[in-house]
């Protein structure tokens, strides 16, 4: 090959061609380094037929490329993947080569790095900025740059510590081997059920050809248990898996049980790695030295030597949709690829989305059924309590059924779980005297309270102030007011209602590392914590099992906004977390408060009958042409000049194409209507199912132009309606 066609990381650029020199060796998937103007840029090499270019370069005019890699090359199938995903979500293919090149300093030989980390000794003067560096790095060790940005001070605050002798460099192996999973370490007695299931998922491991399962078991049936025979016998096969999981703080429990199964860990990957663990963990992937790794929906693209199982766990969860970027859902991406590596899927939930039910329903997927709990436990039981009827005390939000509830259960020494899916103190602050609320200047959103920080939040951009002495309108002090609860006002009510029982917040905000997961996870196998008010982030994967108790705080609050999803997102929310109740000997009981106990979710969560209302649910998505049975996509326009954002969108609407089976509506302004400082406007395009709206929208949009301000993104099949 003396020519070759080269996908740059970089977003901006199509693809580019350059010579190879005559002692250089190259193929598809060859990882290359290339000249780009003075710069030198990683890439990789492509079939020229898969992946037009629109500059043709003579050949006397091309550039030599500098070297390839010494690392494996990018598999076909992978190559299959990044296309489909680029073509499917409309989005650069460099910007989906670069989740697959995850690790720059992975590309780089080299098996040491030098991180650093606090001595311990403390410097006798401390400016404030070196102070706070040394409080917030804590225990923790990285490159400079890593620690600067923990610490939030200059690289240069970093370095005169380490001057001081307070931060001193260590010699890190990078590249230490990972230890091998066993998958005889210590295999669980499977239930008949379970073993039926783990058998036929075992038996397509074996076969190494595509097959998608849904793995649908009700909460606490060993899921977990079961999906990990299948992985055994990846192992037992020397192939690699992968298991996805919708959040970060998961991974920490997940990484437990493993451990208690297979002996050794299994390898990590998520945003919150080091550089060096993220190198060491991407090597050993595209080696094959990983052999099972556990991580959020970015692990979804690395370059598996040996992938032999992909498992989707939580696969109902709306956070496997990625909203920035690529706007990709994970879910169905891996599909995707575990068609191209041909290769088993299982997608593992407890509420499967109906888009994936529709699947099993017309034959594509095969369902797998656990239909009880593990052992002794049994399903809570659920009821409701009726808010118009036994309201709580003005200004508190917990029923007095409730309340009865939570001091029994911790009078008993149990654990309960309220969950209200707000987080900080209060979603709104208003001033009493002349009645303005507090917005976020970027944002068509309010600033949150959060006490325990002391600040006011906006949840879309994260601009934060300190709370103001006085109103900012009329000036009048003391006036302000909190509206509404979040999970502290909760955590605070409990507190005042039962002084002695020990509360945890749980949240983002408390959660934001899988080690503040493990250690919200020890203290309440420890029994340390008596109370737990959180948002939807404890209430799924978590198996506590002297948690008898769960409260929904409001069940009504899913409901709001209605989206074409709300009613099936809050029936999942809450079976979900009902779900984290009994899973133990002692029985679980829900208490489900709402202002509407007839409202169809709330009667099924109550009956039990979760067929009905889903049916009533895949009807009515049936008839209003609502995916899966029909599909949008959305077209978002921003511009921080609001005027050129509405003019482009309405260029964008005039221009629609007329097709049969297909819709546009607006624009209109997103219910977000400005976002981080961008207005912003929406169209809705609605197509039958078999329409290829990707490429309508391609040549819709490809032949418009719009000033440089303003951004244009599509995103396909749409999961936020703001
Ligand atoms: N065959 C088994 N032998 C021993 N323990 C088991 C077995 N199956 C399940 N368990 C235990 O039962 C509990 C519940 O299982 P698991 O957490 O896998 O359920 P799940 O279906 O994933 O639940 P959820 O959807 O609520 O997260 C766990 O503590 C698990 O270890
Ligand atoms: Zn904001």
């Amino acid at each position: 090959m003396s020519r070759a066609r080269v996908l740059l990381l970089n977003a901006a650029l199509g693809p580019l061609d350059y010579r190879v020199p005559r002692e250089m060796h190259v193929a598809p998937g060859s990882i290359v380094l290339a000249p780009l103007g003075p710069r030198q840029l990683a890439g990789v090499v492509w079939e020229a037929d898969r992946m037009p270019s629109d500059a043709e370069v003579g050949d006397n005019r091309l550039r030599n490329l500098v070297a390839p890699y010494d690392l494996p090359p990018i598999a076909a199938p992978l190559r299959r993947l990044i296309e489909w995903t680029a073509d499917y979500y409309l989005a650069p293919p460099a910007a989906v080569l670069r989740m697959a090149l995850a690790s720059a300093s992975a590309l780089d030989g080299g098996r040491t790095a030098i991180e650093y980390r606090a001595t311990g000794r403390v410097p006798e003067r401390l400016t404030p900025q070196r102070a706070q560096a040394l409080e917030r790095i804590g225990e923790r060790q990285g490159l400079v740059r890593e620690l600067a940005a923990i610490a939030d001070v200059s690289d240069g605050v970093i370095r005169g510590l380490v001057k001081l002798g307070a931060i001193e460099a260590v010699k890190v192996a990078v590249d230490d081997p990972f230890l091998p999973p066993d998958p005889d370490h210590a295999p669980p007695a499977l239930s008949a059920d379970q073993r039926a299931a783990a058998e036929a998922m075992s038996a397509a491991v074996t076969a190494a050809a595509f097959q998608p399962f849904l793995l649908d078991g009700v909460t606490g049936s060993g899921k977990t248990e079961t999906y990990f025979e299948a992985i055994a016998t990846a192992l037992r096969h020397d192939r690699q898996a992968l298991v996805l999981l919708p959040e970060i703080a998961l991974t920490e429990p997940f990484l437990k049980r493993f451990e208690a199964r297979f002996g050794h860990l299994p390898v990590a990957w998520h945003s919150d790695l080091r550089s060096t663990q993220r190198r060491r963990a991407w090597r050993a992937i595209a080696s094959g030295e990983a052999r099972v790794v556990v991580g959020a929906r970015s692990a979804l693209f690395l370059p598996y030597a040996r992938l032999g199982l992909i498992v989707v766990d939580e696969a109902h969860e709306t956070s496997f949709k990625q909203e920035e970027g690529v706007m990709y859902h994970a879910r169905d991406v891996a599909v995707m690829r575990a068609r191209f590596e041909d290769v088993p899927v299982i997608l593992a939930s407890a509420t499967p989305a109906i888009e994936t039910r529709q699947m099993v329903e017309i034959g594509k997927y095969r369902e797998l059924k656990l239909a009880s709990r593990y052992g002794a436990a049994q399903m809570p039981t659920i009821e409701t309590i009726d808010m118009t009827r036994d309201p709580p005390p003005r200004g508190r939000w917990l029923a007095p059924s409730l309340v009865a509830a939570l001091t029994d259960t911790v009078a008993r020494g149990e654990q309960a779980l309220l969950f209200l899916n707000r987080r900080g103190y209060a979603p709104l602050t208003l001033c009493r005297n002349c009645g303005h609320r507090f917005r976020c200047p970027n944002c068509t959103a309010w600033m949150v309270e959060h006490r325990l920080t002391a600040r006011l939040a906006c949840h879309h951009c994260g601009h934060v102030m300190p709370p103001p002495a006085a109103c900012p309108e009329c000036h009048e002090e003391d006036v302000l007011v909190a509206c509404g609860p979040g999970v502290e006002r909760i955590a605070d009510e409990v507190a005042a209602l039962l002084p002695e029982a020990r509360v945890a917040i749980v949240t983002s905000d408390t959660l934001w590392s899988p080690a503040k997961a493990a250690e919200f996870v020890a203290r309440m196998e420890a029994g340390a914590i008596d109370v737990v008010v959180g948002t939807q982030l404890v209430t799924k994967g978590y198996h506590f099992p002297n948690l008898t108790l769960v409260g929904v705080v409001d069940a009504d609050l899913g409901l709001q906004g209605g989206d074409l999803r709300a009613a099936e997102r809050s029936f999942q929310q809450i079976a979900q977390v009902a779900g984290r109740a009994g899973r133990g000997e002692k029985p679980g009981r829900v208490l489900v408060q709402t202002r509407e106990p007839g409202a169809p979710v709330i009667e099924a969560l109550v009956t039990g009958d979760a067929e009905s209302f889903y049916q009533a649910e895949t009807e009515s998505r049936r008839e209003a042409g609502a995916p899966p049975f029909g599909r949008y996509a959305a077209i978002i326009v921003s511009s921080e000049d609001q005027g050129e954002a509405l003019l482009a969108a309405q260029t964008i609407g005039r221009a629609a194409p007329e097709i049969d089976g297909m819709m546009v509506f607006g624009p209109a302004p997103a219910p977000l209507a400005m976002l981080r400082g961008r207005h912003r406007q929406r169209l809705l395009v609605h197509a039958r199912r078999a329409l290829d709206v990707q490429t309508v929208i391609r040549d819709w949009l490809g032949a418009l132009s719009w000033p440089r301000g303003v951004r244009v993104a599509v995103d396909v099949d749409p999961y936020s309606f703001l």
